[in-house]
């Protein structure tokens, strides 16, 4: 769990989550392990089956964006971008003057927020990431014109109950949900691969995915943890003449380094598109 990561349980605040599926859900997961309590949320989903998982953990859930957002203190967009305008359309006029509105949104931009929540609504503008559900999300937030450095401070203690939080400027928000908005689907990738290698290998496939988790994980933690650059953590695995630097040679020569930067940049440029 994130170091000095804060209790939610004393938060008197309320939070309405508009769609809450593998994001938003995420998020949600992650304040409720923080201690939020279940009765200061409220959600909206599509589907009767999402909202029934929702009340089973105590929390109300409904159809209609508007009742939901009535007197909440922090509105949450954890729609699709292509649904966040027609959202704000039917929330506008029922958003209380207090409320803050959080947008998870790849690619729209604050601009456009701004525009459909309607004049002097704070908005945050957030690209988060799915291991907030384990606590460990990465939050990159920018703020927008009518939103305060104390509201603004408000959204990222929120954030920080499970995860990290980064304010930045706008203009690096795009290129964020390529590194770390999308990150966690590239590690997945990654995992899968490895542990395919260890089947391929003879390793029972569940002691190979063990295997490759825990790698993964470890790895993860040293990066986080020390100061020494990842090339030097990669140096120190690779023995000269040795079995690390064997494999290496085969990523370089497929160009694997390379094509991870390059899938950077191609959903660093979808996520623009997104926005319109
Ligand atoms: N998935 C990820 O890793 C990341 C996603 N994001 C952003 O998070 C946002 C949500 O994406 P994601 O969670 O993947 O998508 P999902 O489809 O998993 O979740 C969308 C949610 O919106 C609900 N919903 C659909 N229509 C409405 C509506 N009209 N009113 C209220 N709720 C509605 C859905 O209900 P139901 O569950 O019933 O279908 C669902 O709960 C996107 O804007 C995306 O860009 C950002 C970073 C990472
Ligand atoms: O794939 C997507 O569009 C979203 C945004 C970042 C991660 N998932």
């Amino acid at each position: 769990m994130t170091t000095d990561a804060p209790d939610l349980s004393d938060f008197t605040g309320t939070v309405t989550f508009l769609g809450a599926g593998a994001m938003g859900g995420a998020v949600l997961d992650g304040f409720l392990a923080a201690g939020l309590p279940p009765e200061r949320v409220r959600v909206t989903a599509a589907r009767e089956r999402t909202r029934a998982r929702w009340e089973e953990r105590g929390v109300s859930a409904g159809a209609d964006n508007a009742e939901a957002v009535r007197g909440a203190d922090v509105v949450v967009l954890g729609v699709k971008p292509h649904l966040v305008a027609d959202v704000l359309d039917e929330v506008r006029d029922a958003l209380g003057d207090d409320a803050i509105v959080v947008s998870l949104a790849a690619g729209i931009t604050l601009e456009t927020l701004e525009g459909r929540a309607g004049a002097g609504v704070p908005v945050v503008r957030v690209m988060p990431n799915t291991p907030a559900l384990v606590g460990e999300g990465m939050f990159v937030l920018t703020g927008g014109h009518d939103c305060s450095e104390e509201q603004l401070g408000r959204v990222v203690d929120l954030l920080r109950s499970c995860g990290e939080t980064e304010v930045v400027p706008e203009k690096w928000q795009d290129a964020a949900s390529g590194v770390s908005g999308s990150g966690p689907a590239y590690v997945f990738y990654v995992a899968d691969a490895l542990a395919e290698g260890g089947v391929f290998e003879g390793l029972p496939r569940d002691l190979a995915v063990r295997l490759a988790a825990q790698t993964l994980l470890g790895a993860g933690r040293m990066l986080v943890e020390s100061d020494t650059p990842a090339a030097t953590l990669r140096e120190q695995v690779t023995s000269p003449g040795g079995s690390t630097a064997a494999a290496l040679r085969v990523l370089d020569e497929g160009a694997v380094r390379h094509r991870f930067s390059a899938a950077v940049s191609a959903a660093t440029r979808r996520a623009g598109e997104m926005g319109g």
